[in-house]
């Protein structure tokens, strides 16, 4: 597989005494939607800390978009086109919405869909041109209404919205989601779901996704990675995941595959 967007060999982190994570092995083409799930304290947070530079793994590679960058640093992953979201959610509560996309924004200029549906004029300058890009990346989230609230003013389900929304403004090729629909009700969560598959198709993602929400990861991954105890326990797509009985003890239990 040599031509994957992300490909992880052997993939290691020991905290003191503790293997957090263990030979994990993964790979991620282009374009693809991809589950990573398992009971908690699995190491699917570690996984992403390793993936994006907030630890250095002790053992293994990480390569995506050609380059190692094992223990780069985590702007500089940022750089290379991965962006995360947060499993408790890390907004500047006392910016606007509008600037808490704006401080983001490296790169929203280079998303096609922006300068496609807002093409502005040469004379705007700098600083106007990045807010008319923000205003219309928040049109896509359905977030420019709340432009002038504090972000710890949003509803719960928007606040993860704006959370996405400025993950995609540094315009990564790569997106972590950590457990996005974690506290959010059902009319949130499937609001999500549409979302995620919305962006993934306009922005040309690749998108790893942590969640405990089985509708959701079984509704859009098209690849499943199961983690238990640092290690992978299983790989495939959600039918194969569903009927493996290594993941039905660990971690779906007996009702979920009826
Ligand atoms: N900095 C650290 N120092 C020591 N142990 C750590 C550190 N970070 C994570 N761990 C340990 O690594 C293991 C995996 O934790 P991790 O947060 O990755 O699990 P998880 O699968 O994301 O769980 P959850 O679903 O609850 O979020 C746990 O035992 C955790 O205590």
């Amino acid at each position: 597989m040599s031509s994957a967007l992300l490909m992880v060999e052997n993939l290691g982190i020991q905290f003191g005494g503790l293997k957090a994570v263990q030979n994990v092995e993964l790979y991620m083409n282009q374009g693809e939607l991809i589950g990573l799930i398992g009971p908690n304290g699995a190491g699917k947070t570690t996984t992403f800390n390793m993936l994006t530079g907030v630890y250095t793994p002790t053992e293994g590679k990480i390569m995506f978009d050609g380059k190692s960058i094992g223990g780069l640093d985590p702007y500089k992953v940022t750089r290379q086109g991965i962006s995360r979201t947060f499993q408790n959610i890390r907004l500047f509560k006392e910016l606007t919405v509008l600037d808490n996309v704006k401080v983001a924004n490296h790169g929203l200029a280079k998303h096609n869909l922006i300068s496609s549906i807002f093409r502005l004029p040469s004379h705007f300058n700098g600083e106007e041109k990045m807010e008319k890009e923000s205003l219309a990346f928040l049109k896509i989230f359905g977030l420019d209404v709340y432009r002038d609230e504090l972000a710890k003013n949003l509803p719960y389900g928007m606040q993860r919205r704006l959370e996405i929304a400025r993950a995609l403004a540094a315009a990564p090729k790569l997106l972590l989601l950590d457990e996005p629909a974690a506290g959010m009700n059902a009319k949130e969560t499937h609001d999500l779901m549409e979302l995620i598959a919305f962006i993934r198709k306009e922005f040309d993602l690749t998108i790893l996704l942590i969640e405990h929400d089985m509708n959701l990861v079984m509704g859009i991954c098209e690849r499943i990675y199961v983690l238990d105890h640092g290690q992978l326990i299983a790989s495939g797509t959600p039918a194969e995941i569903r009927s493996n009985p290594k993941v039905i003890e660990a971690y779906l239990g007996e009702e979920v595959t009826e």
